[in-house]
């Protein structure tokens, strides 16, 4: 899957993974009606107008952008049936030729850490037969918990060719709290990309591990730092657009191939019709609004996406 995915990125030139992080107020008024309509006015009713709303973007980028990244936690909020719109969601997205990042920011003790594999990358075996759950190409992962905690998903990873997205420096404003502390006179992020570079030597692609690394956008510097740290590390990069990351701060994201790193933006595109920047798009048009924004993205980042 990694290969596929460099693959894809090289052919769109778009180092860009469009992340369906649906808010009920994100969801314009028809789709609302809709869903309230055929389903009624609560959590079913809600989840299909979030389903609706999804695969109206997913319909206006898929020929512009190789993958997209659901935050689950965004589906959590509808209960089963939030999640069900997650699995829609997700089956809607490989069909129309999307590679899925999951965002589920998993991990646990290894017996724990090898049920969530199974239930988002791998096979549930009832009687005789395999069936799949949730079924996305990588995941997010939390390695707080170590090695056994991280190991069970790999095994997994290597059975289905599939691959991992593992947090080591993340966006928000308080990451630094634990990430930036100094053990040994090394931040922590650093120990963890080394150990993250380590684990991907356990499932090579052609040029990049499979197993990859969460490096946000609004810590440029050590975005920089933990590139050199990894360089067979794919980086997923959020944090551009709505947390403020830039694109001529992500030049050293990137390798001197211009490969290595892939950049989410979420509320930027989804909500795009809401931004005073695309207010000649109206609420049934939120689909061509997104477009718009995938497009001048894909520009942006050209000031990034240099030969280095
Ligand atoms: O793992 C992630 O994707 C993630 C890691 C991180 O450090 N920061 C971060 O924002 N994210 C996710 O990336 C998305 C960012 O959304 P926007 O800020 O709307 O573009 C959300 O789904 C976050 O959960």
């Amino acid at each position: 899957m990694i290969n596929k995915l460099i693959q894809r990125i090289i052919k769109l030139e778009a180092p860009i993974v469009v992340g369906l992080d649906p808010m009920l107020s994100y969801v314009p008024q028809h789709l609302l009606a809709q869903g309230y309509k055929e389903k009624g006015e609560n959590l079913e009713g809600a989840a299909e107008a979030i389903w609706l709303y999804n695969k109206g973007i997913i319909d206006a980028i898929y020929d512009l952008v190789p993958a997209v990244k659901p935050q689950i936690a965004m589906y959590e909020q509808f209960g089963i049936e939030g999640l069900k719109a997650y699995t829609k969601t997700i089956d809607y997205a490989k069909q129309k030729g999307l590679i899925v990042i999951g965002d589920v920011k998993r991990g646990d003790i290894g017996s724990t850490s090898a049920a969530y594999a199974t239930g988002h990358l791998g096979k549930v075996t009832i009687g005789d037969k395999d069936y799949r759950g949730f079924d996305e190409d990588f995941i997010t992962v939390n390695p707080y918990l170590g090695s056994d905690g991280i190991i069970p998903f790999i095994d997994v990873c290597k059975q289905e060719k599939k691959g991992l997205f593992i947090l080591v420096k993340t966006s928000n404003p308080s990451s630094g709290e634990f990430q930036d502390q100094l053990i040994k006179e090394r931040p922590l992020y650093e120990l963890v990309g080394e150990q993250v570079a380590k684990w991907g030597d356990l499932f090579m692609g052609d040029s990049y591990s499979y197993i990859g690394a969460v490096v946000g956008a609004t810590y440029p510097e050590i975005g920089k730092e933990l590139r050199k740290l990894m360089p067979k590390t794919f980086i997923l990069v959020p944090g551009y657009g709505a947390q403020g990351g830039k694109a001529e701060d992500l030049k050293y994201y990137f390798d001197k191939d211009g490969l290595g790193a892939i950049i989410n933006s979420s509320r930027g595109i989804i909500a795009a019709y809401k931004q005073p920047k695309y207010e000649a798009y109206k609420e049934e048009a939120y689909a061509d609004a997104s477009r718009q924004a995938v497009l001048d993205m894909k520009e942006d980042l050209k000031k990034a996406w240099v030969k280095n």
